[in-house]
């Protein structure tokens, strides 16, 4: 842990001092809340209406969860939160803040309910989070592993004909991708918005379109990541190329190009965004809103005019290609 305290405290309050290493790099903490769903014994049980997933529209790790509760049918069996987009400055509590009390759960701000969990908390108040309505506490944050448990945890509820999103013979490239897709592009993103340094800047943007560059290769054949089904990989990828141009290009200084100066990846993305389970989740008010207006170097509060949305609902032409692995 010694190496991950800064001597600074961070100007970007989106970062606590505990996630800048010394040489000014952004490093993520851990998920606090992390109990599996399952039917053994300390894990949490399955039930429908039993849970509320609270979340912003504007964040990308909840932003996945959305997509893949609807893809699965869960949306009928777990409740939504939304907070507001833009978080508070002129109130003592500076974390994400409901417009009116959360109808549910009654509670103005994610941190009345993450302290009500554990008084002793200690870190950013993040999202997304489900609580437990029988007992009103947070039961899990973990951002990286929530996909995976609505997809096999969940199975019983999911609707009829549901998409398998991680597909067993798959499993193991899913989890190479993954990971390839959260350290250099999820996370990447962050990486080169949060660093406090000019090298770790530049090594999160060169790591970022280096990885961009490879997979607009992959996609030159393949519809989809894994062919011609929508899988977990494609929406890990989907809510970072959403937030690209409205976003990550100029908020986060991701400036080389913009998604749309890819072809294949701004086809795909523009395939996913069309079907229901994506465009439905996909709030680009809320997006903007949030990282334009939340960052203190925003002082007048001004948000930019563009980019064009209505080129989202453009032709792709994708439906054709070959699948992967061909
Ligand atoms: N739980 C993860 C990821 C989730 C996350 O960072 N969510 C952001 C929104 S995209 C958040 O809630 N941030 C609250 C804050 O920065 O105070 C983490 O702790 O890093």
């Amino acid at each position: 842990m010694s190496s991950i305290i800064n001597q600074h405290e961070p100007l970007n309050k989106s970062v606590s001092p505990l996630e800048l290493s010394q040489d000014g790099r952004f490093v993520r903490q851990t998920s606090r809340f992390i109990t599996p769903f399952g039917d053994q014994a300390g894990q949490l049980p399955i039930e429908s209406n039993r849970y509320r997933l609270l979340v912003s529209y504007a964040c990308p790790w909840a932003h996945r969860q959305l997509i893949a509760l609807k893809l699965l049918g869960l949306d009928k069996h777990i409740s939504i939160g939304v907070v507001n987009p833009v978080r508070p400055t002129n109130t003592d509590k500076k974390d994400w803040a409901f417009d009116e009390p959360d109808s549910v759960l009654g509670i103005r701000y994610l941190s009345d309910i993450y302290l009500a969990t554990d008084p002793d908390y200690i870190g950013r108040f993040t999202v997304p989070a489900v609580v437990d309505l029988s007992t009103k506490k947070v039961v899990n944050n973990d951002f990286l592993n929530l996909l995976r448990h609505w997809q096999l945890a969940w199975k019983s509820l999911h609707k009829a004909n549901a998409s398998d999103l991680y597909p067993e013979p798959l499993r193991t490239q899913i989890d190479e991708l993954n990971e390839l897709i959260f350290n250099d592009v999820n996370n990447g993103v962050y990486k080169a918005g949060f660093a406090t340094s000019q090298t770790a800047y530049e090594q999160a943007y060169d790591q970022l379109f280096s990885t961009l560059d490879k997979l607009e290769q992959r996609l030159a054949h393949s519809r989809y990541l894994f062919g011609d089904q929508i899988t977990d990989s494609d929406i890990r990828l989907y809510v970072t190329l959403v937030r690209f141009d409205v976003a990550y290009y100029n908020g986060f200084k991701c400036n080389r190009q913009r998604l749309i100066d890819f072809p294949n990846l701004w086809g795909y993305a523009r395939d996913l965004y069309q079907q229901d389970a994506f465009k439905q989740t996909t709030h680009f008010d809320h997006i903007k809103a949030h990282y334009h207006l939340s960052a203190t170097i925003n002082p007048y509060q001004i948000l930019p005019k563009g980019p064009d949305l209505s080129l989202w609902d453009s032709p792709h032409h994708r439906e054709q290609l070959a699948q992967y692995g061909e």
